[in-house]
């Protein structure tokens, strides 16, 4: 299917009614659109950094903004427009929300909650209400997981990518997530505050001022991510461990290779710490060939790679429809310099923590990831030219939204 040949995207489901009773929550089926679940999907397995509990990957909008990345906030800016719509809209509350949080998380085998409500902590009590969006689907591509409420109706959800859950963020809706037993379970997370006092734009602007006010085209590093500490992709599991970046990787069939410099030289020597290597320049690999461009560092491939996979489908058909038919399935720059880097692994528990994402109906062809490769770079710059657009309009209201004169759908 061609993209030029797509019909346009249904327009979005109108804002909710008021929801009443005791346990004032809504299930919205069919929010989101596949297209943006998807998009969503590829920032957070490109950027995702150890979450705020056991087995839980977090891709917070700070996190992105800090990390080089603040381009990858625009595809959040509509999303979370139309659900403070939604949520201001449902409970009857216009124009009084500030967004507390977002944030991507996912839950990995091993992952729950107890019975709860998302107020319950002293440091919680700003919070009024909760979004939390289906990125995936329950039983496709992961096991467990179910959200339940404690009292009322609906009385549990079983999560469809798409679908959005809203309820009041105090103790009429307690609720708990079964324990994921198999897969990855994605999901977008807002909270939402009365109080202007812990409004997250005010934070994540004076992030981006400092990151991403200037934008030069001739500036190739302009979106390149850089990485945060070390031990924010460190993930635990069982006492045991590895690091995220590596462990994506290596699910979709790449491995990191060391990269050469302009001499010939290794960049990187065997006495550097097999962990700081990921933060170098390197190379990506796969059984049978070693690709030619140096990636700045591991964050940068893991991106490419990630970006790879979103695309494949679209790639794949494309390349059946050219002239020239099925495309080379080899390395187009199959190279014999550059080795593969040490770096501690664990492939039995990166199977078991991020096995289960695998595009098994997509061929890996390398001239599609060589594509894939250019459309990245247009893709970032794109949102990164966006960005520095919107940004002064943004910081001279001090709020990040959408303005359709200057965010043309
Ligand atoms: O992901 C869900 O369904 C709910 C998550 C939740 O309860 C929380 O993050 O507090
Ligand atoms: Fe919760």
């Amino acid at each position: 299917m061609a993209p030029t040949n797509s019909p346009p995207p249904p327009p979005p489901p109108p804002p909710p009614l008021a929801v009443a009773g005791e346990h004032p929550r809504l299930h919205l089926r069919g929010f989101l659109s596949p297209e943006t679940c998807k998009e969503l999907e590829f920032v957070h397995r490109s950027c995702g950094a150890s979450g705020y509990r056991p087995s839980v990957v977090s891709t917070s909008l700070p996190h992105l903004a800090a990390t080089g990345c603040g381009h990858l906030i625009l595809p959040f800016v509509p999303v979370r427009e139309r659900l403070r719509d939604a949520v201001e809209s449902a409970f009857s509350c216009y124009f009084d929300l500030f967004v507390e949080f977002t944030g991507l998380i996912s839950w990995c085998k091993g992952a729950s909650i107890g019975w709860h409500s998302d107020d319950n902590k002293p440091y919680l009590r700003q919070r009024a209400f909760t979004a939390v969006c289906y990125l995936n689907d329950h039983g496709k591509d992961y096991k467990g997981g179910i959200l339940q409420f404690q009292d009322g109706e609906p009385s549990c959800i079983t999560p469809v990518a798409g679908d959005v859950v809203i309820y009041t963020a105090d103790n009429r809706n307690n609720h708990c997530v079964d324990e994921v037993t198999e897969g990855e379970r994605l999901t977008l997370t807002l909270w939402f505050t009365r109080d202007s006092a812990y409004d997250e734009d005010p934070k994540l602007l004076s992030f981006l001022s400092q990151t991403s006010l200037s934008y030069e085209p001739v500036h190739k590093n302009c979106c390149i991510p850089l990485p945060a500490s070390d031990n924010m992709y460190w993930f635990s599991y069982n006492q045991s461990g590895f690091d995220i970046r590596c462990a994506r990787v290596h699910i979709l069939g790449f491995c990191f290779h060391t990269s050469m410099d302009e001499e010939n030289n290794f960049v990187v020597s065997a006495e550097d710490d097999p962990i700081e290597l990921l933060g170098k320049p390197l190379r990506l690999g796969r059984e049978d060939g070693v690709f030619d461009k140096i990636f700045a560092n591991g964050l940068h491939a893991l991106q490419v790679v990630q970006f790879y996979y979103w695309k494949a489908p679209e790639l794949a058909a494309k390349r059946k429809q050219s002239p020239s038919g099925s495309g080379t399935a080899c390395c187009p720059a199959r190279q014999s310099r550059g080795t593969k880097l040490a770096l501690p692994f664990n492939h039995g528990l990166e199977q078991i923590i991020f096995g289960s994402y695998k595009n098994v109906d997509i061929e890996f062809v390398w001239d599609d990831f060589e594509l894939a490769v250019s459309m990245w770079e247009n893709y970032s710059e794109e949102l990164q030219r966006k960005l520095s657009t919107f940004l002064p309009y943004w910081l001279s209201s001090e709020a990040i939204f959408v303005d359709n004169s200057i965010f043309p759908q």
